[in-house]
């Protein structure tokens, strides 16, 4: 097959980490007999630097003309200051609209070998396999109005948390199907005891599940839900909540892999082109040092030749491959033991590659 893969570095880590997944790719292409094309944008504080602003337009129409879209990560100190629509992350968050793709799946999997780098207990991670389904193009992220208002009385703020019935409507359908091809156990976590929008995320959740009666719904409030994933991470398949909430259990789901570094995500809308990238950010404190784990780029690589290429002995290969680096040992900083020596970006990305060819090799 051909392919027309965007790739988007951005800031930071997000270079190093995508440099070595457009190599595992063009492998994977290698060893299947595809031929992927990939194309470079800028976005973030890249673009900024570039080109002055943080999504430019080129880079827009170049993630629609394409198959599938690799971003890195986005961010960076020295942008800290000033509003916020001229930020890194403006970039990020105006792609994701731009693409349309409302729905995030952040699948937490926790890899034997990697046991000891997580800080739960060995028992508490048995059966450890749920994914997180997070609306990702609407609520407190792009309600309006957002801004400072000077009063009498100082400075007073505003965000807003927005929701079209529709919106829930199309995130929770996902989650419900998702979880009819998973384990059949649906949560859908909001903050229906304080908040109006969580309220009718709930009816919405309890009127669609007629639809989906082979499904077992239940809900649970953020906060318990913050407590649940820790104290027995176990219990879940599906995960559906809102964008926020999403964003923050996703990252406390990811210390469960052992690291952020481990977490993958694919972003999916109504038939465009999927957006893929690591959960992680730009890691400015290790940023240029090549130590960065390249693993959660390489898990979004293989969820993107599963979602948006149907390319699923591709993506099991991938995936296998990471397995093995594990399994032998190989290790970069963020999950490495006291005797283990860490692997740098490009030696884990070399070392996947080599597992990658002798796994298809063995086919
Ligand atoms: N998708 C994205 O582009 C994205 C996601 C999250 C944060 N950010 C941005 O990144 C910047 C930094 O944010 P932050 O520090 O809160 O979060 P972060 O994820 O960048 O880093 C948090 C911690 O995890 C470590 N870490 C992250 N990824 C790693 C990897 N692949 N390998 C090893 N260690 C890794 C970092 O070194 C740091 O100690 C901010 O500007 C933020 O807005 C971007
Ligand atoms: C960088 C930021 C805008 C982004 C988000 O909050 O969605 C990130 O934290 C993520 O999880 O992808
Ligand atoms: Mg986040």
């Amino acid at each position: 097959m051909n392919k027309h893969i965007t790739v988007l570095p951005g800031d930071g880590i997000g270079p190093e980490v995508t440099a070595e997944a457009q190599k595992l790719l063009e492998e994977v292409a290698v060893q299947f007999g595809h031929t992927f094309e990939f194309t470079a944008a800028h976005i973030g504080g890249a673009a900024i630097d570039a080109e002055g602003t943080p999504l430019p337009e080129q880079t827009v129409a170049r993630c629609k003309a394409s198959d599938a879209v690799l971003l890195g990560a986005v961010g960076a100190p020295k942008y800290d200051r000033g509003p916020a629509s001229g930020r890194p992350e403006a970039g990020l968050l105006g792609l994701r609209k731009a693409l349309d793709v409302f729905a995030n799946l952040r699948p937490i999997t926790v890899f034997p070998p990697l046991a000891a780098a997580s800080p739960l207990k060995d028992e508490v991670l048995t059966n450890v396999d749920f994914v997180i389904v997070r609306e990702l193009t609407g609520g407190l992220y792009f309600g309006t109005p957002r801004e400072r208002i000077q009063t009498d009385h100082g400075l007073e703020v505003v965000d807003t948390l927005r929701y079209s019935e529709q919106e829930i409507e199309r995130i929770l359908r996902l989650g419900y199907q998702i979880a009819q091809q998973r384990g059949k156990r649906l949560t859908s976590v909001d903050k229906a005891n304080v908040l109006e929008s969580s309220r009718v995320w709930r009816e919405t959740a309890e009127r669609l599940h007629a639809e989906y009666p082979d499904v077992e719904l239940n809900h649970l409030l953020v906060d318990n839900a913050a407590m649940q994933i820790v104290k027995d991470p176990g219990q879940f398949d599906v995960i559906v909540t809102e964008n926020l909430f999403g964003d923050i259990l996703s990252d406390e789901g990811a210390m469960i892999t052992g690291s952020i570094g481990m977490l993958p995500s694919a972003s999916l809308g109504a038939g465009g082109p999927g957006l893929y990238e690591p959960v992680h950010g730009s890691a400015p404190d290790i940023a240029g040092k090549g130590i960065a784990n390249p693993l959660a780029s390489f898990l979004s690589a293989a969820m993107m030749l599963r979602h948006s290429f149907g390319m699923f002995a591709e993506a099991d290969a991938v995936e296998q491959a990471v397995q093995q680096v594990l399994a032998d040992g190989l290790r970069t900083a963020d999950i490495a033991g006291p005797g283990d020596t860490p692997l740098s970006t490009a030696e884990m990305g070399e070392a996947v590659r080599t597992r990658l060819r002798a796994t298809v090799a063995a086919k």
